[in-house]
């Protein structure tokens, strides 16, 4: 063994004082490039508005260095976090948040998504990737404070050494941490089998499956900013589309992007996606599963097709007459039916087929007026009568009666409260007579998260009466043409050849949806807006009519796909990825499979699989990172919820100290639960601004619980949450939550998966 003097620093300090000269010169970069970018921006600020060239410029500026300021404020923890040494020469690599170059404009930091940082990710001990070393750094507020090294040369390593190496100490004490009720990014520790997920192409449908805990969630937000860096030109007109299960996850999850510096990214959940209707509640699980199902799409067509009406179907009188102030105006019944069965013909939208019927039947009105009155008009001169007649209160109405404008909104709130249309058109869409009383409801009951897909399917179909909107839309994209040729010109003379910024990009932020409007927000308020890549998250949720609507918003079928079969709580929810997607995009999927739970220890994985094996038999429960850890634990509950949970609570409190604890529960007793736990938060309740997540306590049904996680979780009456609809797949989401202790709190027996416990 070396000897070392006494008072001279050991190996590891020696390394840790060689790491923090470079991270010191890595942070000392970014403080000049931050002072860089403010002062550019506040020049930009100062630049003179005068003349669309300056104005064009000025927004090119300061947008552009407002985002970059956003960037590096985004890096400051944990800006580097990684180093590789390659295996062939002397070189090494240093990997953080982002990519930075000295003054002299060499490389000292490596943006995690560069394929130069792609051997820190992929290297094992069964291979290499091409590594001598990689190195954890650890980096709290800009001090080196630890090194973890995993050496790949294999000359005197026995295998079980080499095992013991793969990034275990970095993984597991970011895994150990206490949680805050918010997801954290994980670039420092991204795994292997992770990272093919995060960087695999941006065409085609991926689909990620995978337990619980297994990073699914994490990956693919980490996916949407490694494509967002490498497909920026693509991503950044079109945007990205993120749809998760509920706004209190999307909430939960909400800071990874920011904090991996992306922010154009539209973050939605199903009842989100139509634009104008926020829903939130559930239909209970019969409606639900009758809303979901792909014979609602013929519904929807049906529905509208009942709403194009002759006269015979409309007023029971195969003529159409109005009474007008000239007399009774008479359409003959031959005419009248050939007008709506051409419109029908025409194949278009609803709203723009309106616009023959509506022009071809004041035609008609306008002849049967000319004879009623003795005077006869040339035929030239019709439209311009029937122009008049369309403001005859009598004439509007009839023709709005044959023909109406419709909103998605109307066309659905008058079917579902209107039972005898939903029994004339429901058996065209092959729905039973109790199917057809599911569906009923009062026309001003709020939108469910099942109606939001209906309402988007319909206005699909619909489309919108848009003749003045053409018109202008017309002259906008005139104009719009103009100015894209003038920002061209004046890229070109600034010479600003930032590959983030277009001619169009350019005119876009200038036009009158103002500089403040980004991708992202604007693609969130429209409904046809289509998308560069979209990711559905606990995808294993959605209907076939939700996938409707999710697909419509990106016909390139870029698509991640994220989650796990097992875990379907749903009604409509999918059974299989092959079944839900195949529809859309045929057998033409890549399935990628994450097989390790970094969430759950695995104690509480084993009782955990007892469930899976009723939930989903043909699915294998992943194997816990974390072998180490508290046994679950039954507890009799005595009493009523007051009386009896506190007690447990308090013992869960105190016995992971930081940290957060969820009482997950069945639907039916959510309410007693959170009665029993005034201070809890409940993420629901409150509606998304409240930050309830964060509160220490907090009171979750098994459904709202999905994509959660908690230091400790209580699941109170296991069996109220196995004999829901999905109870088997409830009750494996409740206990795969803990990422420390799980305890079953229970007045009734428990069902037998958790006989184990006891
Ligand atoms: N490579 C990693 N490094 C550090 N932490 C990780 C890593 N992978 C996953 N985790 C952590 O494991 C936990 C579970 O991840 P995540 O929520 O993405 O899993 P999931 O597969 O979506 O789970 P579920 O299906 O239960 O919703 C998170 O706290 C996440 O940060």
């Amino acid at each position: 063994m070396e000897s070392r003097q006494p008072g001279s620093p050991s190996p590891e300090q020696e390394a840790l004082a060689h790491e923090q000269t470079r991270v010191s010169a890595m942070y000392a970069r970014l403080d000049a490039l931050r002072e860089y970018t403010a002062d550019q921006l506040a020049a930009a600020h100062l630049q003179d508005r005068s003349g669309y060239a300056a104005l064009v410029e000025r927004e090119s500026r300061s947008y552009e260095q407002a985002r970059r300021r956003a960037r590096l404020g985004a890096v400051e923890e944990g800006l580097c976090f990684g180093r590789v040494d390659l295996a062939t020469d002397t070189e090494t690599i240093y990997i953080g948040r982002i990519g930075l170059r000295d003054a002299e404009h060499e490389t000292i930091l490596v943006d995690w998504r560069a394929p130069a940082a792609r051997p820190f990710y992929a290297a094992t001990p069964s291979d290499a990737a091409g590594l001598a070393r990689r190195r954890h750094l650890r980096v709290r507020h800009r001090r080196v404070i630890g090194l973890d090294d995993e050496v790949f040369d294999p000359d005197g390593l026995t295998e079980s050494d080499r095992h013991q190496l793969v990034g275990e100490a970095a993984l597991l004490a970011s895994l150990r941490r206490g949680r805050t009720g918010r997801m954290a990014d994980i670039v420092a520790t991204i795994q292997a089998e992770q990272d093919r997920v995060i960087r695999a192409r941006l065409a085609g449908v991926l689909v990620v499956q995978g337990g619980p805990g297994t990073g699914k969630t994490v990956a693919a937000l980490h996916r949407a900013a490694y494509l967002l860096y490498t497909h920026r030109h693509v991503l950044e007109r079109r945007g990205v589309l993120v749809v998760g299960p509920n706004p209190a996850f999307l909430r939960y999850v909400g800071d990874v992007l920011p904090s991996l510096g992306e922010t154009d990214v539209v973050m939605r959940t199903v009842g989100e996606l139509f634009p104008g209707v926020e829903a939130r509640e559930h239909d209970p699980h019969a409606v639900a599963r009758v809303k979901g199902s792909p014979r609602m799409a013929e519904l929807v067509r049906a529905a509208v097709l009942d709403r194009q009406r002759t006269p015979l179907e409309a007023f029971g009188d195969d003529e159409l007459r109005v009474r007008t102030d000239a007399g009774v105006l008479t359409v003959p019944a031959e005419t009248a039916a050939h007008v709506i069965a051409t419109a029908r013909g025409l194949r278009l939208p609803h709203n723009a087929a309106r616009k023959y019927a509506v022009t071809t039947l004041l035609r008609e009105l306008a002849r049967a007026e000319s004879v009623l009155l003795g005077r006869p008009a040339e035929e030239e001169d019709l439209p311009f009568i029937g122009e008049r007649l369309w403001f005859v209160d009598a004439i509007r109405a009839a023709i709005d009666a044959l023909w109406p404008p419709l909103t998605p909104e109307r066309l659905l709130a008058e079917l579902f409260s209107d039972t005898e249309a939903l029994d004339r058109v429901g058996p065209r869409a092959g729905l039973s007579a109790d199917e057809r009383r599911a569906l009923a409801r009062a026309a001003d009951a709020p939108w469910t998260v099942e109606d939001v897909p209906l309402l988007d399917e319909a206005a699909d179909i619909l489309g919108y009466d848009d003749s003045a909107e053409r018109a202008r839309e017309r002259r906008r994209a005139a104009r719009e043409a103009e100015e894209e040729r003038y920002a061209q010109g004046v890229l070109e003379f600034t010479g600003a050849d930032d590959p983030l910024l277009d001619a169009r990009v350019l005119a876009e932020r200038h036009r009158d949806t103002g500089p403040g409007l980004t991708t992202a927000e604007r693609a969130g308020q429209d409904r046809e807006w289509t998308y560069g890549h979209v990711i559905v998250d606990e995808a294993q949720e959605l209907s076939p009519m939700a996938w409707r609507a999710v697909m419509r918003r990106v016909p390139t079928r870029s698509l991640t796909v994220v989650g796990d079969v097992a875990q379907t709580g749903s009604a409509a929810g999918a059974r299989s990825w092959l079944d839900a997607l195949e529809p859309f995009v045929g057998a033409n999927l890549h399935v990628e499979r994450l097989r390790v739970n970094y969430r759950t220890p695995a104690p509480i994985m084993t009782a955990a699989a007892d469930v899976l094996r009723a939930a989903a038999p043909d699915e294998e429960a992943p194997e816990s990172v974390r072998e180490e850890g508290d046994p679950p634990r039954a507890v009799r509950l005595t009493g009523p919820l007051a009386e009896s949970l506190p007690a447990v609570v308090a013992e869960e409190l105190r016995a992971i100290g930081e940290g957060r604890v969820a009482v997950i529960t069945a639907d039916r007793d959510v309410a007693a639960a959170a009665a029993a736990l005034p201070d809890a938060g409940r993420p629901y309740a409150g509606g998304p601004g409240r930050d309830a997540l964060e509160n220490p306590v907090v009171v979750v049904t098994a459904t709202e619980s999905k994509g959660l996680e908690f230091d400790s979780v209580v699941v109170v009456e296991p069996d109220h949450v196995w004999q829901q609809p999905r109870g088997a797949n409830d009750l494996y989401v409740a206990v795969t939550r803990a990422t420390r202790r799980l305890t079953v709190a229970h007045s009734r027996d428990l069902p037998g998966v958790l006989n184990r416990l006891a």
